[in-house]
């Protein structure tokens, strides 16, 4: 049995994480931390895990958390990269589910996350938790960086286009659209269900911190700059992103659900869906990512559609497939969770 610890168990992210990790088999929770619920049972507080967890939350303890195999960051950016060296020096490996270690570049780091880096010296090693670009590199990872929620629905949806070079990297836009879950669970007056409810807009249009966690990775297998424009919308439900991602064809004979289902033929938590219009709640509570992709008017514009759970495939989903690789287990152990309809 993996021994696990979670920093910051109280959060959204956090409770997936514990959703998750109390039917996995091959997992012993080891902590649970968190600083404002500290000596709290964690079934006091979620009682939708009572007799699953028999554990309170504790203040993080360097100590504790070096005694897991793993520990999962689920903490505000900036967090882990103050633990992680001293727990690597350990021998834990750890999975953060922030954005700390994903940019490869400090100073971008530094110019939208507001704050130098702690420890850039790993940003070289820590290896960008996206199984379907990555796999090989997340099994051997002592360090992973767990994609951003939008970056995977983003991501995962271009990546068979770009990869085969018949879309034009100069012109990409991706209109994205994310349930308020995405934002935490602290609270904050624009979420509240009176402001955002019954109502619908962008934001972050002059520049999102995904924005460059996007063009990082589709650079990598475009082989080239992409000059993407990112715009992300808040919608009024809870789970949920939708990406709407436009590109141009540069080969006007490319069969586009054939390039699909070639490059995804062996991804578990890719399903194609030809012709059809993805929702979100066909992934709600799923690790599944579900695209479909178009070509209207049989037109040089490609349109792909793109669904994810930000909870589960953005987030704690993606970060216990990661564990999976990483402790040679299968891929979908645990993970298996089929979407809640309605
Ligand atoms: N929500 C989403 O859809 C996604 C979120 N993410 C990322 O995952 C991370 C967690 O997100 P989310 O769960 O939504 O966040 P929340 O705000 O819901 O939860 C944050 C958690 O971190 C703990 N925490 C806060 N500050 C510290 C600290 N300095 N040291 C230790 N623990 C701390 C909090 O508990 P306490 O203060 O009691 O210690 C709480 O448990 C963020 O970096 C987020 O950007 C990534 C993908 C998707
Ligand atoms: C709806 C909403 O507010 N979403 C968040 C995305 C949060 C997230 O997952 O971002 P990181 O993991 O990179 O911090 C936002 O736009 O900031």
């Amino acid at each position: 049995m993996l021994r696990v610890g979670i920093v910051g168990g109280t959060g959204y992210t956090g409770a997936e994480l514990l959703r998750i990790l109390v039917r996995h088999p091959e997992v012993s929770l080891h902590a649970i931390t968190s600083r404002s619920e500290a000596g709290q049972r964690v079934d006091d507080l979620f009682p939708h895990l009572r007799g699953q967890v028999d554990l309170c939350f504790t203040a993080p303890d360097p100590s504790v958390l070096g005694d897991c195999d793993l520990v999962f960051f689920a903490t505000p950016n900036g967090t882990a990269m103050q633990a992680v060296p001293d727990l690597l020096n350990l021998g834990t490996r750890v999975i953060d589910l922030a954005a700390d270690f994903r940019l490869k570049d400090p100073s971008l780091w530094e110019r939208w996350y507001g704050m130098p880096h702690q420890c850039p010296e790993l940003l070289a090693e820590a290896v960008y938790g996206l199984p379907e670009l990555n796999r090989a590199a997340i099994c051997d990872a002592r360090l992973i960086a767990n994609p951003g929620c939008y970056p995977t629905a983003v991501t995962l949806g271009l990546l068979p286009l770009l990869e085969a070079g018949v879309v034009d990297p100069s012109w990409v836009i991706a209109d994205a659209k994310s349930g308020v879950s995405g934002a935490g669970r602290k609270a904050s007056t624009g979420l509240l269900m009176a402001e955002m409810g019954e109502s619908f807009k962008a934001y972050s249009v002059m520049g999102h911190r995904h924005s460059p966690e996007i063009t990082q990775n589709l650079a990598h297998f475009a082989g080239a700059e992409v000059n993407l424009t990112f715009v992300p919308h808040l919608l009024p439900m809870i789970r949920g992103i939708e990406a709407t991602l436009y590109a141009r064809l540069t080969d006007p004979d490319v069969d586009l659900d054939q390039l699909y289902a070639a490059r995804y033929a062996h991804e578990h938590f890719i399903d194609l869906m030809p012709g059809g219009h993805p929702d979100t709640r066909s992934v709600r509570g799923a690790n599944h990512c579900r695209i479909a992709v178009a070509r209207p008017g049989a037109g040089d514009v490609v349109v792909v559609q793109s669904v994810i759970d930000n909870l589960v495939k953005g987030a704690a989903g993606q970060a216990v497939q990661n564990m999976n690789l990483m402790f040679g287990l299968p891929e979908s152990m645990g993970l298996e969770s089929v979407a809640l309809l309605p």
